[in-house]
């Protein structure tokens, strides 16, 4: 008993009348290591933001041992000030090296002085755990598409002198090969330790990957992601064979602020685990099947893999950029197939939407049609398809001006895939769709199912020809839709907004997709990586003109150029570096 308390109970009061208030819990400090960068210091806080709401009426602080603010100690004496009387810090750091295995404590011997009254618990790293495999796995799944005989993952952590740090990030690669089946998985590190980067690709390529994915094994991004990725785009630039590909890093994700909670729960029971986690997979746990999803398995090897997988639980939210090492590569200049000229039209309403657009597409170009919001890419992707019939200006594709006698010609040789796959896809199955377009211009029979094949093919979903499309995924009933444009065989393909509601994978799949058609091919987007990954040319509208028509990375550079127009990369993204 503490002077305090004997004098609790020593008080007349004490146990006599009404049960005195319930102590408030211990509070939450949660210490990140801090960053410089300001889109890493952003990350952060949205994931404080999580874990704020994880923690429900806990009171959480938040601090930063170096580089951002507030400062550790400025954090744990706001909670003091709050009323804490007890605090439980928790690091956010995915392993501890020596910043939070030395800083840590040491702030909490400062504010032990500091606080006299107030007692400090002191929490560990997020560390080796399913949830954080869980999230590696669909960040690199995400960017490999499927992961195949030649396939392989470089995991780059952020390199420590520290031993440990160091070979956990060798459990980690270890665990995503063996009990999460991403084949091979190669450690790196950004600095200090090695391999680096380029080495670890090199072991692939030697082993014999010819599709490598990058993953930053980072919490946030910062100074350190972006030079990852130019190491890897540097190694990519000198094997052309080889497609490197950039995963996210882990990103501001639900399920690691529950894991600060559970950091928090096991630090106030005196239940910190500071070395293996994976004992956790060895010995018979109460509540284990509760809590993991998945009966234990009481041998490392033996009676398959522990993946402690939540799947029906999980919120992914990945990053929202998905880099990608290879923009696209230049084409060929073939003949021009599409053009507008001096394009002009108002909706019956009298709104403006073009203004004189010209624009000369080539045959096999890709184009990005960018532009703000009301900007007129939806209208000039109806101008060139035909669908408008109060135009003025020319339009021809493949040699053919648009006049009401072609309409019908055009609007097969530019076939539109619409945002909305409802717009498009009404049939019962996916082949009766796909079949839709060229049973009207004709075809019928063998030639018909031949060509309703070749354009399931050509979008890789053949088996899904008897299903209907309601049932199918977004990314599915995508390529369902652009499949029914293809089996008519057009000469451009005009695609508005087809990376909506697309989750990263679907994504990544769709964009191999529309690489491999060798098409003429026009972009409506808002998803600007995405632009720069398909397309090598792209033009901007604003205000129903084009105001910038160039190579996709230069456009998307010009910093003042893209402010002025209201177009803005997402956080992180570094079209330079990409
Ligand atoms: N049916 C319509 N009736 C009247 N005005 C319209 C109609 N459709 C579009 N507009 C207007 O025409 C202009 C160009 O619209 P458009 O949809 O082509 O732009 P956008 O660049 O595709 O925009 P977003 O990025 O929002 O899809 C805008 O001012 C818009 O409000």
């Amino acid at each position: 008993m503490t002077a305090h308390d004997r004098a609790d109970a020593s008080s007349p009061a004490a146990g006599t009348l009404a049960a005195p208030a319930a102590a408030a819990p211990p509070s939450l400090m949660v210490v990140g290591h801090g960053t410089r960068d300001a889109d890493g210091t952003e990350e952060f806080w949205t994931l404080a933001e999580h874990v704020r709401e994880a923690a429900g009426d806990l009171s959480v602080g938040f601090g930063f041992i170096e580089l951002a603010e507030p400062l550790v100690d400025a954090g744990i004496d706001e909670l003091v000030a709050r009323g804490s009387r007890s605090v439980v810090s928790v690091p956010l750091v995915l392993l501890a090296a020596g910043h939070l295995k030395n800083d840590g404590p040491a702030a909490l011997t400062r504010a032990r002085s500091r606080h006299p009254g107030v007692h400090f618990h002191m929490g560990r790293d997020l560390g080796i755990e399913p949830v954080v495999l869980e999230i590696v796995e669909e960040r690199a799944r995400a960017a490999l598409g499927d992961v195949a005989e030649d396939t392989a993952v470089v995991l780059v952590g952020r390199g420590s002198s520290d031993p440990d740090a160091t070979s956990d990030l060798y459990k980690v690669a270890r665990l995503l090969s063996d009990n999460r089946g991403l084949g091979l998985v190669e450690p790196a590190f950004a600095g200090v330790a090695k391999p680096t980067v380029a080495e670890a690709l090199e072991r692939c390529r030697r082993l014999g990957a010819t599709r490598i994915a990058v993953v930053p094994f980072f919490l946030f991004t910062g100074i350190l992601v972006p030079r990852i990725y130019a190491q890897a785009d540097e190694f990519a630039a000198q094997h052309p064979d080889l497609a490197v590909v950039a995963a996210a890093h882990l990103g501001p994700d639900r399920r690691l602020a529950r894991l600060v909670i559970e950091r928090y729960r096991e630090a106030l029971h005196g239940d910190v685990r500071m070395n293996c986690d994976l004992c956790t997979y060895r010995v018979r746990l109460p509540g284990y099947e509760d809590k993991v999803g998945t009966p234990i398995s009481l041998t490392p090897h033996g009676d398959g893999p522990a993946r402690g997988s939540r799947r029906s639980r999980r919120a992914t939210r990945a990053p929202l950029v998905l880099p990608a090492l290879r923009p696209a590569a230049p084409v060929e200049p073939g003949p021009t197939i599409l053009s507008m000229q001096d394009l002009r039209y108002a909706y019956p309403d009298g709104t403006a939407a073009l203004e004189g657009v010209n624009l000369d597409v080539r045959a096999g170009e890709r184009v990005a049609i960018l532009g703000p919001n009301g900007a007129g890419k939806t209208t000039l992707a109806l101008a060139a398809c035909g669908a408008i019939e109060e135009l003025t200006g020319t339009v021809s594709v493949a040699g053919v001006g648009l006049s009401n006698r072609t309409r019908n010609e055009i609007r097969r040789r530019a076939g539109i895939v619409f945002q909305d796959t409802d717009d498009q896809l009404f049939m019962p199955t996916v082949e009766e769709d796909v079949a839709f377009g060229p049973a009207n211009q004709g075809l019928e029979g063998e030639a018909l199912r031949a060509r309703v094949d070749e354009a399931l093919q050509a979008v890789r979903i053949h088996e899904l020809a008897t299903r209907a499309p309601h049932s199918l995924s977004a990314g599915e009933r995508r390529r369902a839709a652009i499949a029914g444009v293809l089996a008519c065989r057009p000469d451009v393909l005009i695609l508005d907004e087809p990376t909506a509601a697309l989750d990263p994978a679907a994504r990544r799949e769709l964009l191999d997709v529309l690489r491999s058609l060798k098409l003429t091919t026009l972009l409506v987007t808002h998803d600007l990586p995405y632009a720069l990954e398909l397309c090598p040319r792209a033009v901007v509208l604003d205000n129903g003109q084009v105001v910038a028509d160039g190579p996709t990375r230069e456009v998307l550079a010009d910093e003042g150029f893209m402010r002025a127009h209201r177009l803005e990369l997402p956080a992180g993204f570094n079209p330079l570096v990409a």
